[in-house]
């Protein structure tokens, strides 16, 4: 018996070891690191890492890298040296491109060349998940168990992680309710969990949904903004309503709130890019110059969802075609792509075009 922690379980625990500002051992074979969000620094947790090894590094995205104009000789990535008199907003500067255009960068940004990036790599990777900014600052560290023990410290087995971060979590069907709507009285809402006890997904399933025909189906990744406050940069709130309005008048249709807000790079991130949109870049460039890929969302979730409601085919409501592709992929059949054509204003008629022209969005 053994009530150790499993390797999804210990990813969890450094996901929010990041977001507090506490460091994470990931060990490697033969190497590790210890490593820190940029985002929570504190001058005294750097001034510890450098007390560990007097050579932090900031790993960031090549998407990151390319805005600051450095080399990312690692590739997908970045591991820029840090100077001996750089402090944590000199960090800050690196990974957070809010001052990008006040305060551009004095000096080229020196990169790692050689040696091995993989243990950044997998940082990054739980920076995102954690939807924090995606930059670390890491310094190898020697014995990592013995580290990790004496200063109390989650310790990630790097295989493992790796292989763990590329499959996704489990869901657990938690409840589900009877849930009366205006668009519809017969609606019951399912809330499920993922193994690892991260965000919660729902379904709504309005009127009698027949398992044995295609679903009239939606899968709307979560929009704060858009699907609660009206917000009129974007046309969430207006098609989460009308993907609604017509499974009502239709009498069937099932609704996936996925809680992948901002195209599953978190509110605040998502609030960082909408700032960095009024100083002039539009939606993609915004998440590129944060060091995000266009989009981080992982649809595979919708159709694990809808396969464990019993549901094999849908008439899928999107104007996106990397959900039908993804839906395909995994085994859900898309008979029908019905349009969304709703909430077009004044101040997102540029967003609109962009994920027309740039994420090939049918308009
Ligand atoms: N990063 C980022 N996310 C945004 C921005 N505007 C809206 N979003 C997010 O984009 C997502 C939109 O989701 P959906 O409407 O489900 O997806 P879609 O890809 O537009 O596809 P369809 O609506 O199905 O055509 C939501 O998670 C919003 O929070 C933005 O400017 N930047
Ligand atoms: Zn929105």
């Amino acid at each position: 018996m053994s009530l150790m922690p499993d390797i999804s379980e210990l990813l969890a625990r450094a996901r929010a070891d990041l977001r507090m500002g506490v460091p994470i051992v990931l060990a490697g074979e033969g190497a590790a690191i210890l490593a820190l969000s940029t985002e929570t620094l504190t001058e005294q947790r750097l001034a510890d890492l450098r007390a560990v090894a007097n050579t932090p590094i900031v790993a960031i995205t090549a998407r990151r890298t390319a805005t600051l104009k450095a080399h990312a000789y690692d590739g997908d990535l970045a591991r820029v040296i840090m100077p001996a008199d750089a402090d944590v907003n000199w960090v800050q500067a690196v990974a957070d491109p809010a001052d990008d255009l006040k305060a551009p960068m004095k000096g080229p940004l020196r990169t790692e060349r050689g040696g091995d990036a993989n243990l950044h790599r997998t940082a990054l990777k739980l920076a995102k998940a954690a939807r924090l900014l995606p930059a670390v600052v890491a310094v190898p560290v020697a014995d990592p168990a013995a580290f990790a023990a004496q200063n109390g410290l989650t310790m990630i087995d790097h295989q493992l992680a790796k292989r763990h971060l590329e499959d996704r979590n489990p869901l657990a069907a938690v409840v589900s309710a009877r849930l009366p709507m205006q668009v519809s009285e017969a609606g019951r809402l399912h809330v499920f969990r993922p193994e690892d006890g991260g965000e919660e997904h729902y379904s709504i399933e309005i009127g009698r949904a027949l398992r044995d025909k295609p679903v009239l189906a939606r899968l709307h990744s979560a929009c704060f903004t858009g699907d609660l406050l009206g917000s009129l940069k974007c046309d969430c709130g207006p098609q989460l309503r009308a993907a609604m309005a017509q499974m009502g008048a239709e009498g069937a249709g099932v609704l996936l709130y996925l809680n992948q807000e901002g195209r599953g790079i978190g509110l605040a991130n998502k609030m960082r890019a909408y700032s960095l949109q009024d100083q002039g870049f539009d939606t993609v460039e915004a998440n590129h110059r944060l060091g995000f890929e266009d989009d981080e969302r992982d649809f595979r979730l919708g159709s694990d969802i809808l396969k464990s409601l019993g549901f094999s085919s849908v008439r899928l409501l999107t104007n996106n075609p990397a959900k039908i592709a993804m839906m395909e992929k995994t085994g859900i059949s898309v008979v029908e792509r019905v349009p969304l054509k709703v909430g077009k204003t004044a101040h997102n008629a540029g967003y609109l075009a962009t994920k027309a022209t740039k994420s090939g969005h049918l308009l």
